[in-house]
């Protein structure tokens, strides 16, 4: 019996530590993300100080946003960088879109990829590597095919570039679209994701998201080249990973990542949600246990419990006022990182919100029962520690 009481009391203790080191957490996301984010981007002394930058821009299929998608690349304001366009199929529509760019900008230095290689498991990598290897430059920026860059994005990363930082990345966020797919994509990125990808990066805890990041390709070198994490589904993970153990530091830029695909749908973003959230899970297993308990709804009810055993406070009144607060510092901290108005209502952000954080704990749980991952056209299966295998590879011609 009174191993039980003990236990309780732990737990309580437990809950209730964690609940307060979570609003720790929101604080130091806010005041990071104010300090961090949207800064004026400086001119360095001379253009010569800008190093010249291969941008890798691996492409499959096409979506109505594409072309102006990879238009802002043409239009970038950056002393000397080559763009260089990766397509694993000869048949891809996105081949077209590429060549009326090309033919529009002939100034900008191109060159197109097409076929791939198969260096790893990884599609991504593969579709880069060919590319990869015909590189010029000292610097290479990995580019989804979903973003988009203003005028100075590239400049912006560059000047974060310090003589220690050997990965500058931006932090995933959404441009403004419509529907409630937008808005729900928004409210994640821009708070759930925000929240733990500033404190991480505060922390220089290694959070690297590979869709927009900019790398010293002398590391890479090093290391055997972007191949070297063709094993890896999550290869952004590892390639920071192993920068850091080489001693090399991880930054992250003023400006987020602006993604903008033209498919914005719920449920293949849920899709995505809950790939990520497996590649997480197999590559540090702890998050099994720290993801669910730093949602709101679930650390809410837990340290509802623990107070109401605690210090014997009314549960409900405590949840529901933990879920005001909490509301109210996911606005503050999406308005720092959209540094502008929402293309949204209160109400809008509201149910979105709401959407988010009680599905986000049910999409985990699917995540955790199945180490199956489809991406894009193709399957794998997932093993601990984040090495991958491809479920009836396509045998290629
Ligand atoms: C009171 C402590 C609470 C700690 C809660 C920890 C919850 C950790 C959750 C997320 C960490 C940030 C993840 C941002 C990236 C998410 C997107 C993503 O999954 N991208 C993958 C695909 O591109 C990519 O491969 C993943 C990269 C980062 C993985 C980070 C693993 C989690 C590390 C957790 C360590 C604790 C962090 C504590 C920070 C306060
Ligand atoms: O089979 C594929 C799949 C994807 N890709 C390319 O890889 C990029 C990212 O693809 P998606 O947008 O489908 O996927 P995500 O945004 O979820 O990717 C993210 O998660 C997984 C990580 O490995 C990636 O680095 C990261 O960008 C795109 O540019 C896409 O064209 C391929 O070239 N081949």
């Amino acid at each position: 019996m009174a191993l039980m009481i003990y236990s309780l009391y732990g737990f309580a203790i437990f809950f209730f530590v964690f609940w307060c080191a979570m609003w720790l957490l929101h604080l130091i996301a806010i005041f990071y993300g104010k300090y961090r984010l949207h800064k004026k981007v400086e001119d360095k002394p001379s253009d010569e100080a800008y190093p010249g930058v291969s941008i890798l821009k691996p492409l499959m299929g096409t979506d109505p946003h594409l072309i102006s998608n990879l238009e802002t690349f043409f239009t970038m304001r950056y002393r000397a960088y080559e763009l260089l366009f990766c397509i694993e199929d000869e048949k891809d529509p996105s081949i077209d879109v590429i060549y009326n760019l090309i033919k529009k900008y002939p100034k900008v230095a191109t060159k197109v990829f097409i076929g791939g290689s198969s260096v790893g498991v990884n599609p991504k990598i593969n579709n880069m590597h060919n590319a990869y290897q015909e590189s010029v430059y000292d610097f290479i920026l990995i580019s989804d095919s979903g973003i988009r860059m203003k005028e100075d994005t590239l400049q912006d990363m560059v000047n974060h570039m310090s003589e220690r930082t050997g990965i500058v990345h931006q932090m995933p966020f959404t441009c403004d679209r419509n529907g409630f797919a937008a808005t729900y994509e928004k409210i994640y990125f821009g708070t759930a994701q925000s929240r733990m990808y500033l404190v991480a990066d505060s922390l220089r805890v290694n959070c690297h998201t590979g869709m927009s990041t900019l790398m010293r390709k002398c590391v890479l070198e090093e290391l055997g080249g972007i191949q070297t994490f063709g094993c890896y589904l999550a290869e952004d993970f590892f390639i920071a990973k192993t920068f850091i153990q080489k001693g090399w530091r991880t930054a992250i830029s003023s400006q987020p990542a602006m993604q903008n695909s033209g498919i914005c749908d719920v449920r293949s973003f849920q899709a995505r949600l809950t790939r990520w959230a497996k590649l997480r899970v197999t590559m540090v297993p702890q998050v099994i246990l720290l993801e669910p308990l730093s949602e709101c709804m679930v650390i809410g009810a837990c340290a509802a419990w623990a107070a109401s055993l605690l210090f014997k406070w009314e549960p409900l009144v405590f949840y529901l006022i933990h879920i005001l607060v909490w509301f109210m510092c996911d606005w503050i901290l999406l308005s720092i990182v959209q540094n502008g108005s929402l293309p949204f209502n209160k109400f809008d952000f509201i149910v979105g919100w709401l959407f988010r954080e009680c599905s986000g704990p049910y999409l985990f749980i699917l995540a955790i029962f199945d180490n199956s991952i489809k991406w894009r056209n193709r399957s794998f299966r997932l093993a601990w520690g984040g090495r991958a295998q491809e479920i009836k590879p396509r045998i290629k011609c």
